[in-house]
């Protein structure tokens, strides 16, 4: 009899703390290690079984904290990706193993270039590998195991830690430091698992206001447009505003009070920056709930309200955007009107 291949999946490692240790070789020691310490190989070696469920190509992509990474490296990453998919059709599944910190952002941007059914699953871990219970070993058979699921298909980019798999589009690190940092408030989780088995709550979907925008849309460089996040806060008067302005900022997302709201006297600095095809987008600082205004600051405002997106999530879509058509006000409108 002859066996069944394995489903093959690629991983991608970047670092993070499901790739950290301890500097002390301290078991408890949950916050004072570096990220980023071990190889993918030691990481596979660390999780024998996974073996027996898939054929697992990895490549050491970076060996980092995530708050290290910037969205050139994940740009010339997420194309690596792309073309994996497009020249191996055998290929089950990607996972990407990176830190926490801009895990959300770095999903969101996977979830928004690449085009295929097949899943990109993102996974990290909240205790590094020297811990007590550590987590990273766990999510990742879980995030193989995710990939490798034909139930996985069609639902994008999906962010797996701590038995749940949440959509790239929703889901954020909502806690510094516990393991079900992961969460999607609003949206939900699209899924969990039963030990290793994922289950879906849902048929496939995307998020509504998913857009796409293809590697042909973007940089051959990598670079994208430079966008500020600016928070807002009582006493905080336009200062950062003007001073993003005067560097040649080519997008702003405010991380607004409540619903995208600030100090009134940014309105001016909006305006000007609006006036000059400067988009100026507004979110909130609040974790969750939609931004609809983007007018709040009196007559005549024409900020952009976020909708469902963080601030963090609004940045990366206003670059992608700026990208493909820099300049074009309407345009930027238009992708965050069904965000
Ligand atoms: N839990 C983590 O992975 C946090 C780490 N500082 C990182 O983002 O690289």
């Amino acid at each position: 009899m002859v066996e069944a291949a394995l489903p093959k999946v690629k991983i991608y490692a970047t670092g993070g703390t499901i790739a950290g240790a301890s500097n002390s070789n301290s078991s408890t020691d949950t916050t004072q290690y570096s990220a980023g310490q071990v190889t993918v190989e030691q990481l596979l070696q660390a999780v024998p079984p996974l073996k027996d469920i898939a054929m697992i190509e990895s490549e050491q992509f970076t060996n980092t904290g995530s708050n290290q990474l910037n969205t050139s490296i994940l740009l010339s990453l997420t194309k690596k990706i792309q073309g994996d998919l497009d020249s191996d059709s055998n290929l089950s599944g990607v996972i990407v193993t990176m830190g926490t910190d801009t895990l959300e952002e770095a999903a969101f941007l996977f979830d928004s270039i690449i085009d295929d059914e097949r899943p990109i699953v993102v996974t990290g871990a909240m205790r590094p590998t020297t811990s007590l219970s550590a987590d990273g070993s766990f999510n990742l058979f879980q995030a193989v195991s995710a990939s490798i699921s034909s139930s996985s298909r069609n639902r994008g980019t999906l962010i797996v830690l701590n038995d749940r798999i949440g959509s790239a589009y929703y889901t954020f690190k909502s806690n510094t430091r516990t393991l079900d940092t992961f969460q999607a408030l609003e949206a939900g989780f699209l899924g969990t698992f039963a030990g290793i088995e994922p289950i879906y709550y849902y048929q496939p979907a995307r998020a509504t206001g998913r857009q796409l925008y293809p590697v042909s849309s973007l940089p051959a460089n990598n670079n994208l447009p430079s966008v500020s996040i600016l928070y807002a806060a009582l006493d905080q008067g336009p200062a950062q505003l003007d001073f993003a302005a005067s560097q040649g900022v080519q997008g702003v997302v405010i991380a607004g009070e409540g619903d995208g709201e600030a100090d009134r006297t940014w309105l001016d600095s909006m305006t000007k920056l609006m006036n000059r095809g400067v988009p100026v987008i507004t979110a909130s600082r609040s974790p969750s709930g939609t931004v609809q205004a983007g007018n709040n600051f009196g007559n005549g405002t024409t900020s952009i309200p976020s909708k469902t997106l963080n601030p963090q999530k609004a940045k990366i879509l206003l670059q992608l955007q700026l990208a493909k058509a820099p300049l074009d006000m309407q345009a930027v409108k238009d992708v965050f009107k069904t965000a």
